[in-house]
């Protein structure tokens, strides 16, 4: 019985490579983490965007046109797709403030309800007493939509507020252009990561459709994200994720394993730049979008200094990671 128990414990490659990357003494090597990139690896492939399917929302929503993006698939994750950086410097200003002004509101829920009331976190950071920047570092995650139930794992009618509008056609552009057309973003947990944060090995099994795909959108510091298999003696891959990325799991991925052992420094401050066009902008097609001018007062606002510095500190030190999904399968309307 003993044999038996601690062989299967050696099997838990998940846990070892968690461990081994978690670790600061001794530091981890990165030398086998992948930076996903033309010819990066042979296991790594890029994919060729569909060139005639011009989605005419990606400017408002401070994408690049979908023409330019850089879409990986791994031989070894089927269903895993990774886009780098798709976003304009503007826009990453735009979903990072999003994330930190707006989404961590009421009724949106937050780590830090328990045992308190917060009606509008970044405003009660924002005041002048000193616990208020203690505050600041406690935000661990915020759920929009069907409401993650962190005890029973079970989304509920009774546990549901509106999902955003702009987060809906965000993901609903992604969706269309991998050819996704009846995705519906339903449920998100936008989780908030500092220096040594860590998210340890999980698989996302709560929702009724699990032939949807998942969308993750990363902002701020980088993280070694692991990616395993549908058990955890599957050894992961490690993949650098920088602030832009995203990750598509589908398919065979969508149940696998996964988890954040580390946060590293960005190499680069892409939300610092200044890359913004608006030329021939298109707002005939949204979907959920009511409002299209509030969003472009918005984008226009982070592009200046004296708005954005707050943000700017905060993203310093920190990692920001939107995760959507869609939770009915594709008839039903309620749970
Ligand atoms: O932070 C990440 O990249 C992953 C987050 C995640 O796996 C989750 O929220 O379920
Ligand atoms: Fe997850």
């Amino acid at each position: 019985m003993e044999q038996i128990q601690i062989s299967a414990s050696e099997k838990d490659e998940f846990m070892k490579k968690f461990k081994y990357y978690k670790s600061n003494k001794p530091k981890p090597s990165l030398d086998q983490v992948v930076k996903v990139e033309k010819g990066c690896s042979n296991l790594v492939t890029e994919l060729c965007p569909d060139k005639k399917v011009e989605e005419p929302r990606t400017q408002l929503l401070g994408l690049r046109s979908s023409n330019e993006w850089q879409l990986y698939k791994f031989q070894m994750h089927p269903g895993l797709i990774f886009i780098k950086n798709p976003f304009t410097d503007v826009g990453q200003r735009f979903w990072i403030r999003k994330c930190l002004e707006e989404y961590p509101r009421k009724p949106n829920k937050l780590n830090i309800d328990i045992g308190s009331n917060c009606q509008d976190w970044w405003a009660e950071c924002h005041g002048n007493t000193d616990n208020n920047k203690l505050l600041l570092k406690k935000l661990r995650w915020t759920t929009l939509g069907y409401h993650h139930n962190w005890d029973t794992k079970v989304y509920s009618e009774d546990n549901k507020t509106p999902f955003p509008n702009d987060l809906a056609e965000l993901s609903d552009v992604f969706a269309r252009c991998l050819g996704y057309k009846n995705f519906r973003a339903e449920a998100a947990i936008v989780n908030y990561y500092h220096m040594n944060s860590t998210l340890s090995a999980h698989t996302d099994h709560s929702e009724i459709n699990l032939d949807a795909p998942l969308f993750s959108f990363s902002f701020g510091q980088s993280a070694i994200f692991l990616i395993g298999g549908k058990e955890k003696s599957v050894e992961p891959s490690a993949l650098l994720i920088n602030s832009g990325d995203v990750i598509v799991m589908s398919n065979e991925t969508r149940l696998c394993y996964h988890a954040v052992p580390k946060i590293l420094p960005s190499p680069a401050s892409p939300w610092e730049g200044t890359d913004y066009e608006i030329s021939n902008l298109d707002v005939s097609d949204l979907k959920y979008i009511v409002h299209p001018e509030e969003i472009l007062s918005s984008m226009k606002q982070n592009t200046s200094n004296q708005e954005w510095d707050k943000f700017r500190h905060y993203i310093k030190e920190s990692r920001i990671n939107i995760n959507v999904r869609q939770v009915l399968n594709e008839k039903q309307t309620s749970l």
